[in-house]
């Protein structure tokens, strides 16, 4: 295995085993603290709902977690395209189902693998469930089992029954099929299918295609023993139906002059040859996971007209039952519809298809660093991170659940629902993965200035091999490697800088000079300037300055005055910036949470808080949000009238008459920001009566900095930063302590915010670069 399919290898598996194993827990949805709230989660108190349910079990939808409860349920005979590797081994992917169905839908799953191949008795262990569960997503079980198993219990149930690898594939593969063939110019009536693989899923996308108005005598299907014809005895009656006369067609024959090809089998078994003898236009999707049956990139090398997809999150058209399952449940469990039936299916194919074809809002661009993507051949069907697919699939569904009569409660208020499934999505949970995605697109040159120290050079490495940012590594190189050595990280592509060695004093010669005509006057001279270079953050501003980088990061084990220092003698404020300023995104349960100053300024006056809060809410509108300010202290609207409390007052004046358009009021106390009634009882004069406030600015940095930490370390919020607000350039500086997670996020928000500042800087000097030539090969 090569170093850095190890590396990988080695991070997965530390991901899966780091903290409380696995990748999911359970988490109480009522207070359960007090002695009163425990004699009402449990005895006596909990006796009440069960004797409701019992004397009326649908009651069970309204005091249980049924409603909202999938069972993602699997034998492990068919693990991606892993096998019969068990039920323990296809835990992790059903978790990881759990994962994707709450991330994308806000549903709860329970992941349950059984230990029984035999279909009959597996329907009864399954069926034996209903009670616990509002759906059942069937997962990673082996063709023939899975279809007796899936209409067994179809018929046998009464909630949703879906087996995703069927259903939720077809879906996804109909509706970019549709698009594919458009673009293509192609009828579906008359295209000419190979279909590689005769399993699970392959047999539930030929049989969508079917329905969209694919014809039966246009397929050639394969399966392990080769095509399926007639003359074989094997095949059972779905297989039969599309079995062809001539027993001699191999794969590579087959696909001269077909118009579509269809992998739901193994990886690496279509070959370029194959590709260039397809017919003109030809559409490929290669899904069989992880391993593609034929890379993205020589199908998409061999053939310049080619449509090309693949299961994988890396490449253009993702064609994976995840923009599947997470809203076809949803819009299922939310009328509460007995099953999921063919008008459903068809519903979501038209709303996955249809959804392609709008304009593709800022926030996807974004997340996927494109100017416009749109309709077109790398772009046949949503990107699985587009905001609007919960909003746009689960009405459908549910909408056809409706019509075809199988819903059992009925949505009156469609617009109310649209409001309700974009609040369970909520901003917040998707704002890292958005802003890693953008980085990647565009990565940057990142100094490490203490790439010395465990947790930097370990994040370092991520970032590199993510694709997030190129890492340029400062310190003493026999002790950066041994660092690597001894955690196993590949360092083998970044370079290294000893900025105190004899190799690099022709460059600290030159950035001291620069650095002379900048401090000249401050009280360096020429001596002082070229020896300040050894120090790591100096030469690591420098750099960032004369671009020879785009950004830094430093700190963790530093003083953080001394650390931000050289980037205010260096690099310098932002034009119009007096000071700069330190803010903190939080990501909390009631959505993300600007705050500031937590790191920077001491007591600033009104003039200054003023100034903080127009650098914040220019940060805030880069990560897609408007800005909705609180400014806070211990009274409410002049209720006390102590100088801290005039303060606010007063800057909340400055900053109305300086942005006038700007949504912001105070002072006020930060549990009235989140108490939209209590504001408007008492206060319904205020600006932020109907808003969801997002920005908190404080009196000063003592306040700022205990509420960050407290939110963080008490309230279970994920905190990222200190973000550095107002220098020209990005550099950041780390907490002490910060983890390697919160470093790779710094990262990802230097390497953003150098996109936006250093668009000047991406040219040639990085593609000539080693480092840059083998993330690109990779890549590929
Ligand atoms: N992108 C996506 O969203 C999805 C992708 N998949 C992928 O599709 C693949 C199949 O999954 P699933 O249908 O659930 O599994 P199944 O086990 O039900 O089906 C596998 C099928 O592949 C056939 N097969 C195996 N090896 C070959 C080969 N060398 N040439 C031709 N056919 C072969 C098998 O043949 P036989 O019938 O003779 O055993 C069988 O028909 C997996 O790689 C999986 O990851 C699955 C679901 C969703
Ligand atoms: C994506 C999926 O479900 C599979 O590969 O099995
Ligand atoms: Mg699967």
């Amino acid at each position: 295995m090569d170093k850095q399919k190890e590396l990988r290898r080695q991070q997965a598996l530390e991901y899966h085993a780091n903290g409380r194993p696995g990748k999911i827990e359970v988490i109480p949805t009522k207070e359960a603290k007090t002695q009163r709230d425990l004699a009402l989660a449990y005895s006596p108190g909990v006796a009440e709902p069960c004797k409701e349910i019992f004397n009326n079990k649908e009651d069970v939808y309204k005091y249980t977690s049924k409603g909202n409860l999938v069972g993602v349920i699997s034998n492990g005979t068919a693990v991606l395209g892993l096998g019969d590797i068990g039920p323990e081994a296809g835990k992790p992917v059903m978790e990881g189902k759990g994962v994707l169905f709450k991330i994308f839908a806000d549903i709860d799953v329970f992941d349950i693998e059984i230990n029984e191949k035999d279909p009959v008795k597996f329907v009864e262990i399954v069926k034996s469930l209903e009670p616990t569960f509002g759906g059942i997503n069937l997962e990673d079980i082996k063709a023939p089992e899975c279809f007796y198993i899936e209409k067994a219990l179809r018929e046998q149930l009464n909630i949703p029954v879906m087996h995703d690898d069927q259903h939720g594939t077809a879906i996804i593969s109909g509706a970019a099929l549709l698009n594919a063939l458009e673009i293509q110019k192609k009828k579906i009536e008359k295209a000419k299918f190979v279909i590689n693989g005769a399993g699970a899923a392959a047999m539930a996308c030929v049989q969508i295609y079917i329905s969209l108005g694919a014809r039966y005598e246009n397929f050639t299907m394969f399966d392990k023993d080769g095509v399926l014809h007639a003359e074989r005895n094997d095949l059972d009656e779905i297989k039969q139906k599309f079995a062809i006369k001539r027993p001699d067609i191999t794969l590579d024959k087959a696909m001269k002059d077909a118009d579509v090809f269809v992998g739901l089998s193994v990886g690496n078994v279509v070959t370029p040859e194959m590709i260039k003898s397809m017919a003109k236009n030809p559409i490929v999707f290669a899904m069989a996971n992880p391993e593609p049956e034929i890379t993205y990139e020589a199908a998409t090398a061999a053939r310049k007209d080619i449509i090309m997809a693949t299961g994988r999150s890396d490449y253009p058209n993702m064609v994976n039952n995840v923009l599947g399952f997470p809203f076809i449940f949803r819009g299922a469990l939310d009328v509460r519809a007995k099953e999921i039936n063919e008008a459903m299916k068809l519903a979501a194919v038209k709303a996955l298809a249809d959804l392609a074809k709008t304009p593709v809002p800022d926030i996807v661009n974004l997340a996927y660093n494109q100017k416009s993507m749109s309709f077109g051949p790398e772009y046949i069907i949503p990107k699985p991170l587009d905001p609007r697919l919960l909003a746009t699939v689960s009405p459908a569904v549910a909408q056809a659940a409706i019509s075809s009569g199988v819903a059992q409660k009925v949505i009156e208020d469609w617009d109310a629902y649209t409001v309700e499934l974009n609040k369970r999505l909520g901003l917040d949970n998707q704002i890292m993965r958005i802003l890693g995605t953008k980085a990647r697109r565009d990565p940057k040159r990142i100094v490490f200035a203490e790439a010395d120290n465990q947790k930097i050079l370990k994040a370092a490495s991520i970032v590199y091999d993510e694709g997030i940012g190129f890492p340029i590594l400062l310190g003493e190189e026999a002790r950066i490697r041994a660092i690597a050595e001894e955690n196993n990280l590949d360092i083998s592509d970044l370079p290294i800088i000893d900025t105190r060695s004899d190799a690099s004093e022709a460059k600290r010669n030159e950035y001291g000079e620069i650095f002379f005509k900048k401090r000249q006057r401050k009280g360096f001279n020429i001596y002082e300037s070229k020896k300040i270079m050894k120090d790591r953050n100096h030469y690591g501003c420098m750099m960032v300055e004369m671009g020879d980088a785009e950004a830094m990061i430093s700190g963790l084990t530093r003083n953080y005055a001394e650390a931000i220092r050289p980037a205010l003698q260096i690099i310098g404020t932002d034009e119009g910036v007096k000071k700069i300023a330190g803010m903190y995104l939080l990501l909390t349960k009631k959505g993300p949470l600007f705050l500031a100053d937590t790191t920077v300024n001491f007591n600033p006056t009104a003039e200054e808080l003023a100034d903080i809060a127009l650098l914040v809410a220019k940060e805030v509108r880069t990560f897609n949000f408007t800005p909705r300010i609180a400014m806070l202290s211990y009274s409410n609207f002049g209720s006390n009238n102590s100088p801290e409390a005039h303060l606010m007052a007063e800057a909340t004046r400055i900053l109305r008459q300086r942005n006038p358009s700007l949504v912001v009021d105070g002072e006020m106390q930060a549990s009235l920001a989140f108490d939209k009634k209590v504001l408007k009882d008492n206060y319904p004069f205020s600006e932020l009566v109907d808003e969801d406030v997002n920005t908190l600015i404080f009196p000063n940095l003592s306040a700022g900095n205990i509420a960050y930490n407290l939110l963080k370390e008490v309230g279970g919020a994920d905190a990222i930063g200190p973000i550095l607000l107002g220098l020209k350039k990005p550099v950041h500086v780390l907490q002490l302590g910060s983890s390697v997670r919160s470093i790779i996020n710094m990262a990802n928000i230097a390497v953003v915010d150098a996109q936006l500042k250093c668009k000047a800087d991406t040219g040639e000097q990085i593609q000539r670069s080693p480092w840059w030539k083998s993330l690109k090969n990779r890549k590929k």
